[in-house]
């Protein structure tokens, strides 16, 4: 088969964007296809937007404190036009980043348009046929939806539209209590909406239950009202909007949002005519990422797993190795960080308490320091929240934070857990003060405490005293 190029990437998001412009930035000749925005869900719809609304919110927190720490503010005014504009200025001073020149520079030939899978090796885009030996599919998700009665019939937002809403919600329901539902309940809480986050199970399962509840009890006090139930039916209109919740009463607001997770993209451009198999919730991968045709790789949000930027871009340097060199290369997910960022901030590494319980039984420890002991929280009168180190032995399998900038406080743990560094070390290193990061030090130090001011190193001490009386 004659190859017009050694790799084809299809989608311009997180994943895809990694992978090509590594290929790329080793010299081989890469395709990188979008069929939309370049950057995908995270700048144009998901991280950035979000992040830039939540930094809004919290400067309206802020002035809403009015007087503290003996300085007056006046409470804010919200101005929703220039709400929107941080949002569309932040997403704009990033894209170059993810930009087409961007991506030529590096190497690319970046093809914008819809791509199709036409073979294990062949791919049509544009009224053209490229062909390569690898094809790495990032191709992302989109909402999910359940099957709420009556949601066809109902104007509801989903991360691709509240962006973009000419004015603030009076009052929003949220449906799910995930990382997007808390996100945003809070940003519009602070922003001045009535908030009502409607979830069945644990709000954010995924984590530390402790971590949340301290999450959770922070939105209450601002207002944010949970309801515990699943949203069943709905009616109304833009303005009037009545939801039927299982074991709930009915909940009433004017806009609905609807952040229910995701679903894989999996469907439109070839995979299935081809045979790709699939997993739950996308295409089903092996620890190198290749697809059931092995020549296609599937990466990112697209493919059976977690969905995180990080995930996606950490998933695309890994396959762009393996490409690059030929040498297999394999996945590790044993220090996978993500936060969610309210305030306080979520943050986990590893093995939450309960993952390690299930894995290890009791022979797990877990240490944890409050932020109400850490000096610098306590002067800036931010000290609400926690670290809690789940630990076997004196090896660090996982770390779970709420704070502010909790999730600032994960990149020593990431080379703790790996074996790059060890807790001895975090215990024993020079730390600036005062900081947060001290509480990193007292945690990883609380391992040692029992061994450094043990019976042995006593003996030791009280015989160089004995030592040193008689010779000084
Ligand atoms: C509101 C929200 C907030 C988020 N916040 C965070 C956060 O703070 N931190 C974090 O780590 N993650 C966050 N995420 C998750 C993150 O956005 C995703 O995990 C990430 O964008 C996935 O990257 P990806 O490259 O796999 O897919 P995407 O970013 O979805 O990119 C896929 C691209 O492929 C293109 N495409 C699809 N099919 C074709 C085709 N046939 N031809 C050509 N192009 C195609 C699409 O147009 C798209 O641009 C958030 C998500 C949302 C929705
Ligand atoms: N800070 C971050 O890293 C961040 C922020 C936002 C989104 N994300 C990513 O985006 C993805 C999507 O986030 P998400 O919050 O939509 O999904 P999620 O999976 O985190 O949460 C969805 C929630 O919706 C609930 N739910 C489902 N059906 C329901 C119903 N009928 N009624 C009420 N609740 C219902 C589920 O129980 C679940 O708790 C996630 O994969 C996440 O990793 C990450």
């Amino acid at each position: 088969m004659k190859f017009t190029h050694d790799v084809i990437v299809i989608g311009g998001g997180a994943g895809g964007l990694t992978a090509a412009g590594g290929c790329a930035l080793f010299g081989l000749k890469v395709a990188l296809i979008e069929g939309h925005k370049m950057g995908g869900e995270c700048l144009n719809n998901g991280c950035v937007p979000s992040k830039a609304l939540l930094a809004a919110a919290k400067r309206a927190a802020v002035a809403r404190t009015g007087e503290s720490m003996g300085v007056r503010i006046a409470p804010p005014e919200i101005d929703w036009n220039g709400v929107m504009g941080q949002v569309r200025r932040a997403i704009a001073d990033i894209e170059h980043h993810d930009s087409v020149e961007t991506f030529e520079a590096m190497g690319c030939e970046v093809i914008l348009g819809h791509a199709r899978l036409m073979g294990r090796h062949s791919v049509e885009v544009a009224r053209r046929t490229l062909k390569a030996p690898r094809i790495v599919l990032a191709t992302g998700s989109h909402p999910f939806v359940p099957p709420i009665a009556g949601i066809d019939g109902v104007p509801y937002l989903t991360n691709e539209t509240i962006f973009e809403i000419d004015a603030r919600p009076d009052h929003l329901l949220v449906v799910g209590g995930g990382n997007i539902g808390m996100e945003m309940a809070q940003a519009f809480r602070r922003l001045g909406s009535e908030v009502t986050v409607i979830e069945p199970d644990a709000i954010m399962g995924r984590d530390d239950p402790d971590s949340v509840a301290v999450a959770v009890e922070a939105l209450r006090e601002e207002g944010v009202r949970f309801v515990h139930g699943e949203a069943k039916a709905v009616s109304g209109t833009t303005g009037s909007i009545r939801l039927e919740v299982e074991g709930a009463e009915a909940v009433e607001g004017t806009h609905l949002l609807i952040a229910t997770g995701r679903t894989a993209r999996v469907e439109g451009f070839g995979a299935e005519e081809l045979g790709l198999e699939l997993g739950r919730n996308g295409f089903a991968v092996d620890k190198r990422r290749r697809t059931s045709v092995r020549s296609i790789y599937a990466i990112g949000d697209c493919r059976d797993g977690i969905r995180l930027t990080h995930v996606a871009g950490y998933e695309g340097s890994n396959v762009a190795l393996e490409i690059v060199t030929g040498l297999p290369t394999k996945v590790d997910y044993t220090a996978l960080p993500w936060c969610t960022y309210t305030d306080p901030e979520i943050a986990q590494i590893g093995m939450t308490e309960s993952d390690a319980r299930e894995k290890h039984g009791d022979a797990i420890t877990v240490v944890r320091e409050e932020f109400s002991e850490n000096e610098r929280a306590v002067a800036e009168g931010a000290s609400r929240g926690h670290l809690k180190l789940v630990m076997k032995g004196k090896k660090v399998l996982g770390a779970s934070a709420v704070g502010v900038n909790a999730g600032e406080l994960l990149l020593p743990l990431a080379q703790t857990i790996t074996g790059k560094t060890s807790t001895f070390a975090l215990g024993s290193a020079i730390i600036a003060y005062p900081t947060r990061s001290e509480i990193l030090k007292a945690a990883a130090f609380s391992a040692w405490e029992p061994t450094v001011f043990g019976s042995l190193p006593k003996k030791y001490a009280a015989l160089v005293a004995r030592v040193r009386r008689i010779f000084a």
